[in-house]
């Protein structure tokens, strides 16, 4: 139509851009809301019929992406002088696995679908009761392997679950890997590995993770040392050598990706408390709905957004009995600014207590955002959107904040129970970092071309034992499929945003408990990093909840300032919430004259199973 006189050639073509960005939001967030309705409805209702629904309606989904992609394509963005509108388009330009030629989409989908649901409903027989072969991994496995003390029970459980989940799906994944990789490139990135990095918008992020990483190994490999003494004395020399990788059964997690079960058996001043309300939660009749309640109480008292009636009619918070679903917890955004959900099969305990802040730390980062164009419905980077609960969780898990709402009866801050204390949120913090940039150390080196499918088990076994220092309880070989047995491995979600999120939930907490008035490094009068609780503090609540709103309408750089000062990640929160129990490490491990650090594996990794048994049976002669 005619621009009126006034407007210049610019203004008109910012004009246009706006409108078409407007037509383009709208489009998609209804796509969005429907694709995402259907995978919520299969992941609650793994039926045939909800899996073909869901595939269906995505590649109707990736119909439009791929025409209004072409749109883009077409449209002279990058020249726009309004640097918004261009990081809006800039976005658009990237939309991911959908514009794959339809047949291979749906083939993705397909593949990722199936093994996600061989890992939902894989089931194992009980240890020496083959008449039982209903144990799931939640709850059954899962409380197993953090409980069992028998070392036998525990590799059985290790091997069975691996033979059950990842052998299942090993075949599929080289198919996975070829058809992520030619969406990357259709997306202008040269694998899939670049095309998760590029939400990172720094060229030299796999070498921030690594300086982060040399910063933090000194912290791990003290923790290390002293859990395999631990488990030395617990399961004999035979089992947990003095110098060499821990085995990975014996850390009461199927992944050694968390060791807080192993601290009932190695906590460092055993008569004093552990923070575990587990049991009194158990007695105070908690329930799923009572731990959410809680959850949200603690964002309300920072004067953040309280879950929304229809979160409350919509969420799944315990596991049904009727039919299966994904148990892996998950909180789910509908994209119309109404519709938020978290499904969780909840059990009343700690750890779930804390997932459950977590799952509602996603939710609160949608309700912020809710406002944004959908392009910038996302976390500033993924790592922001994991550390968000995990920050709420660090204050309401200390045990000042315990015993305010009546779950703790001792709180006492002398320097054992500190040491307790921070051992047991070491046990859950520091042994992560490895795990989870071990997970898209492989992951990235597959997807460059770096591991080949013929040696994807033995690459992860090395991977595995140079950074977090673990052997497996049996010799493996490139007939398993070890990576498999991961929900995130199998379900095509990102790993690194994990690690992101373990170093700067520390920065965020210092900065918000130096914005609450609770911590200043400069006072010592004032609490410890370790014992801040931002429970009630509208100034630290109001800054987190400006830096949620921007979503990732601007680089994780400006959000990272806003909300610490700094443009950087930065481990030093980390570090000094820890401080005293590196402290107490170093010199214990001392003390007793640790090895620090590992010696290679004698466990073997090979091509073929048969190679094992022939080469034990020769062992087997020589004895
Ligand atoms: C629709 C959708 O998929 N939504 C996303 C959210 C989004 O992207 O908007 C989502 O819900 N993802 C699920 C995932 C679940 C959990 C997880 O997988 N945790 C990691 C690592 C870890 C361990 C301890 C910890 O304290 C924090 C993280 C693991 O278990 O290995 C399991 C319980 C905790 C978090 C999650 O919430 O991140
Ligand atoms: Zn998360």
């Amino acid at each position: 139509e005619s621009s009126s006189t006034t407007e210049s050639p610019e203004q008109t073509r910012l004009k246009d851009a706006k409108k078409l960005l407007n037509k383009i939001n709208k489009e998609s967030g209804l796509w969005n809301n429907k694709v995402t309705i259907a995978s919520w409805n299969y992941a609650s209702n793994l039926t045939k019929e909800n899996l073909a629904t869901k595939v269906n309606v995505s590649l109707q989904s990736a119909d439009y992406v791929k025409k209004m992609w072409r749109q883009v394509a077409e449209y002279p963005w990058q020249n726009l002088s309004d640097p918004d509108l261009r990081r809006q388009f800039q976005k658009l330009s990237v939309p991911g696995l959908a514009v794959l030629p339809d047949a291979a989409y749906e083939e993705h989908q397909n593949i990722v679908s199936s093994m996600e649901n061989t890992y939902s409903t894989a089931k194992i027989c009980e240890y020496k009761n083959p008449n039982n072969c209903d144990l799931a991994l939640e709850p059954e496995i899962t409380e197993l392997l953090a409980n069992s003390q028998d070392p036998e029970q525990l590799k059985y459980l290790w091997v069975e679950w691996r033979k059950a989940s990842g052998e299942k799906v090993k075949s599929l994944y080289p198919r996975y890997v070829e058809l992520s990789n030619t969406a990357a490139q259709l997306n202008n990135l040269s694998n899939y590995a670049q095309y998760w990095l590029k939400d990172y918008e720094a060229d030299d992020f796999p070498e921030q993770v690594d300086a982060l990483w040399q910063q933090l190994k000194p912290l791990y490999l003290q923790l290390h040392a002293y859990v395999r003494r631990q488990l030395r004395e617990k399961y004999g020399p035979e089992i947990v050598s003095e110098d060499g990788p821990i085995p990975a059964h014996l850390l009461g997690n199927m992944w050694a990706q968390e060791w807080g079960s192993v601290s009932k058996i190695s906590v460092p001043f055993p008569g004093k408390q552990i923070p575990d309300v587990t049991a009194r939660m158990v007695e105070q009749g908690y329930n799923a709905t009572r731990i959410f309640r809680l959850a949200e109480e603690f964002f309300v008292s920072l004067n953040l957004t309280r879950m929304p009636d229809l979160f409350w009619k919509n969420s799944i918070l315990e596991k049904p009995n009727d039919r299966e679903i994904v148990c892996h917890a998950s909180a789910w955004d509908f994209y119309d600014g109404k519709d938020f959900r978290i499904k969780q099969c909840t059990r009343v305990t700690m750890d779930h207590l804390l997932t459950a802040h977590h799952e509602m730390g996603h939710i609160e980062y949608y309700l912020q955002y809710k406002d944004q164009p959908i392009v910038y419905r996302e976390g500033a980077n993924p790592g922001f959107h994991e550390a968000i609960g995990d920050v709420m969780a660090l204050s309401a898990s200390t045990p000042g904040h315990f015993k305010k709402i009546g779950l703790l009866d001792d709180d006492s801050v002398d320097t054992e129970a500190i040491i307790n204390n921070l051992y047991v949120k070491g046990l859950e913090k520091i042994a992560f970092l490895p795990f989870a940039y071990a997970m898209d150390r492989w992951r990235w080196s597959v997807f460059q071309g770096k591991i080949k499918s013929d040696e994807y088990n033995c690459r992860w076994w090395d991977i595995a034992e140079e950074y977090q220092g673990i052997e497996p309880p049996v010799d493996r070989s490139e007939e398993d499929f070890d990576p498999g047995a991961k929900y995130h491995i199998v379900a095509d979600v990102e790993y690194i945003r994990y690690y992101v999120s373990f170093v700067i939930q520390f920065q965020f907490h210092k900065a918000l408990c130096e914005r609450a008035g609770q911590y200043d490094p400069q006072n010592p009068k004032l609490k410890p990093l370790h014992q801040c609780d931002i429970y009630q503090s509208k100034d630290a609540g109001a800054l987190l909840g400006s830096m949620l709103q921007l979503g990732s309408s601007k680089p994780w750089q400006d959000a990272m300032e806003l909300i610490s000062g700094q443009r950087v990640m930065d481990a030093s929160g980390l570090l000094e919430y820890f401080n005293p129990l590196i402290e107490w490490l170093t010199a214990e491990n001392q003390k007793t004259n640790e090895y620090i650090g590992w010696k290679p594996t004698t466990k073997r990794c090979v091509k073929t199973r048969a190679e094992l048994i022939k080469s034990n049976k020769t062992n087997s002669d020589c004895k």
